[in-house]
This record gives structure tokens, sequence and C-alpha cells, in this order.
């Protein structure tokens, strides 16, 4: 065979290839269409049967992700086929309500990252400053739901999110979990250069022993934020920034070298707050604060209801009160939804033993 005739069959052979995508996308847009029709219908019968109904419904999308990724063969990966049903989602939710989302701003940040890879791009965000101006947004109906870090696989939990659960009435609706990438970031490709290096302080930690080899000289500056950090690395050419990689457009820096983290497994865990009561899922988890007298034991005496019930506690925290010295909170997660049997007697055991109990929330185990 010629060459003239082994190029003209692959034209061919790309040719049809090319009108089979095309007949493929036109029936994923009228399959996507009538999906977006059945929310529409989806919104109007739960209007019909309660005027104050709530159209996010985090128990169901956690079903429909768990779901496709059960069916999924690839060649997409299970991570791809989440990340496109989660649009479809957030798009088919914004055509029943239009919602607005505060997080822990600013924009650039790995808190952004996580509001749009639980809530996908058709919401609107609100960063805000602080932890306890998120709880605020939400209670007084600004926005109808926050994102606010809890935890990270690192440096631990974060208490500044505890502490604000024992002052508001917000309940747990969801979490997010989020690999976290750390980037360097700069003005120019001359990285080993850097004369200083700003990050959030978790971030530097997390950076340690990569920041100890690969530069030594320079100054380790710790300041509020990852987007804080690129921004002052967008003014200064001795400088670079580490974070993620969303704030590097934000601030016109390059992202020089990238998972810089120390831990490659490193994972933070985020709260979605709002009002909601949300329905089992299947798999969900049960965040409960508990409060008690210290006295010999009762640690003790509040775990027993859980253990005797073979539930199964997959984190305990505990905060000094702040009114009352040498008396505590502690926050616990157990595997399960309140209105498993188990929970639920568990429960009425621990309201026997503790001052004070109260459910946080049941809601979805974050979906990877
Ligand atoms: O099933 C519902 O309740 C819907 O509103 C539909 C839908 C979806 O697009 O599948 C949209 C938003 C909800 O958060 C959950 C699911």
């Amino acid at each position: 065979m010629s060459n003239t005739t082994d190029v003209s069959a692959t034209h061919a052979g790309l040719a049809a290839l090319r009108e089979r995508i095309d007949a493929l996308d036109t029936q994923i847009l009228g399959l996507l269409n009538e999906r977006a029709r059945c929310a529409e219908e989806v919104a109007h019968t739960k209007l019909a049967e309660d005027p104050n109904a709530k159209f996010y419904r985090p128990e169901r999308e956690a079903q429909i992700l768990t779901r496709m990724q059960s069916l999924n063969n690839g060649p997409l990966r299970n991570e791809q086929i989440t990340h496109l049903f989660r649009e479809i989602i957030s798009s088919c939710l914004a055509l029943e309500e239009s919602m607005r989302i505060a997080y822990l701003g600013p924009a650039g940040t790995f808190t952004q990252e996580a509001t749009h890879k639980h809530f996908g791009q058709a919401v609107a965000t609100l960063p805000v400053e602080s932890i306890p101006q998120v709880f605020r947004e939400v209670e007084a109906g600004r926005v109808r739901y926050g994102v606010v870090p809890i935890e990270n696989s690192t440096d631990g939990v974060i208490t500044h999110t505890l502490d604000m659960f024992v002052q508001s009435n917000l309940r747990v609706c969801g979490e997010i979990s989020l690999r976290i990438h750390q980037n360097l970031m700069c003005q120019h490709a001359s990285w080993q250069s850097v004369q200083k290096v700003y990050s959030h302080a978790q971030s530097l930690a997390q950076c340690r022993f990569w920041l100890d080899k690969h530069l030594p000289q320079a100054e380790r500056i710790p300041v509020s934020s990852n987007a804080e950090a690129a921004r002052l690395a967008s003014l200064d050419d001795t400088a670079a920034a580490i974070g993620g990689i969303q704030a590097a457009p934000i601030y016109g820096l390059q992202i020089v070298h990238d998972n810089i983290e120390d831990n490659p497994n490193n994972t933070t865990r985020f709260l979605v707050i709002g009002d909601q009561v949300v329905s089992p899922s299947g798999n969900d988890r049960t965040s409960l604060l508990v409060s008690t007298r210290n006295q010999p034991g009762s640690l003790y005496k509040l775990l027993k209801p859980l253990s005797e019930n073979g539930v199964d506690m997959t984190r305990i925290e505990s905060r000094p009160s702040r009114t009352t010295n040498w008396e505590y909170f502690f926050f616990l997660d157990v595997r399960g939804h309140e209105q498993d049997a188990a929970i639920s007697k568990a429960l009425e055991a621990l309201r026997q033993e503790a001052e004070v109990v109260r459910v946080l929330g049941s809601y979805p185990v974050a979906i990877m």
C-alpha cells in the first residue's frame, strides 16, 4: 500500500470515528435535557407535597453517585464518572433552585475546591473571612449552606469549627473529603533561587521535608491562607507560595512543582452546614455533641451505650467547656444514621448518662 492510500485510509477512519462521536453527543444531549426536565418535574412534585420542601437532597445525590460508580466498567475512572455526574446533578438542581454557598475563603483555597467538588459549578459561592462568619451567613439565611474544614489527616482537628457547634443550632448536612495536593508556585521558572516561601502554617507543615530538601535557604513565612500566600508571591519575584492549583491562575503564578506534600494520602475533611435534616442514604455518618460532668469514669459511661449497641465510633474529640472549668464537650462521629435502630437505642441510653446529647446531624459518608 502506498503512503497516500495509508493517509486517506486514516482520514476515513478518523472521519468515521468523529461521525460516531457526533451521533453519541446528539444522544447524550437529548438524554441530558430529558433528565433536566425530570428534575424540573421533581421540583413541582416536591412543592405540591410541601411548600417549604428542600430541593437539595444529599442522600439522593450520594445514592446516584454510588450507583454510577458500581455500574462503571471504564475506561473512564470512577473519579471522572463521579465528577461528571456531580456536574449533571448540579445543573439539574440549579433548574429547581438557585443556591448560594458560603465557604471559608478567600477564593483560591482548598475550601473553595471542596465546595465545588461537592456542589458542582452551578452554584453561586460566597467566600467569607472566618469559620464563625460561615456559620453566621447560614444562620441569617443569606446563604443556603456553608462549607468549613473540620480535620486534616496530617494536622488533626480544626478546633474553631468544633467550638462553633457548641453555640450554634446549625446541623451537619454532609461531609466532603478532599485529597490535598500542595504545589509550589511563583512568577518564573527559576524557583530554586527563591528566598521566601509563603503559605498557611498547615500547608508549610505538610511540606516540611520537601522544603528541607529542595529549598533549605528559603525563609518559611506563615500567612492567613494559601490564597493570601499566592497574592504575596505575585507581588515579589524573590518569593514563592505553596497552595492548591486553583490559586495559581487567580494570582497569575506558574506552578513550578506539583504534589510536594510529604504525605501522599494527605486528605482534608470538610462539613456542609445548614438547617436540614437529611434522610438515610444507606451509608451514613452521625456527628454527636455530648457533655458530661468531670467525674471518675464519666467518659467510660458515655462510650458504654455505644459499644453495647454495636455502634462503630470513628472519631472522638474533647474540647474544654468555655463556661465551666474542668467540664468537657465530646464530639463523636459514629457510623450509621440517627434513625437506625442501634443508634437510636444507644442515644436513648446516652441521654440517661450525659448532661447534654445533641445530634449535630446524620449525613452521607463522603464520596471520593
Ligand atoms: O431527586 C431529587 O430530589 C432531585 O431533586 C433530583 C436531583 C437530581 O438531579 O438527580 C437534583 C437535586 C437533588 O439534590 C437530588 C437529585
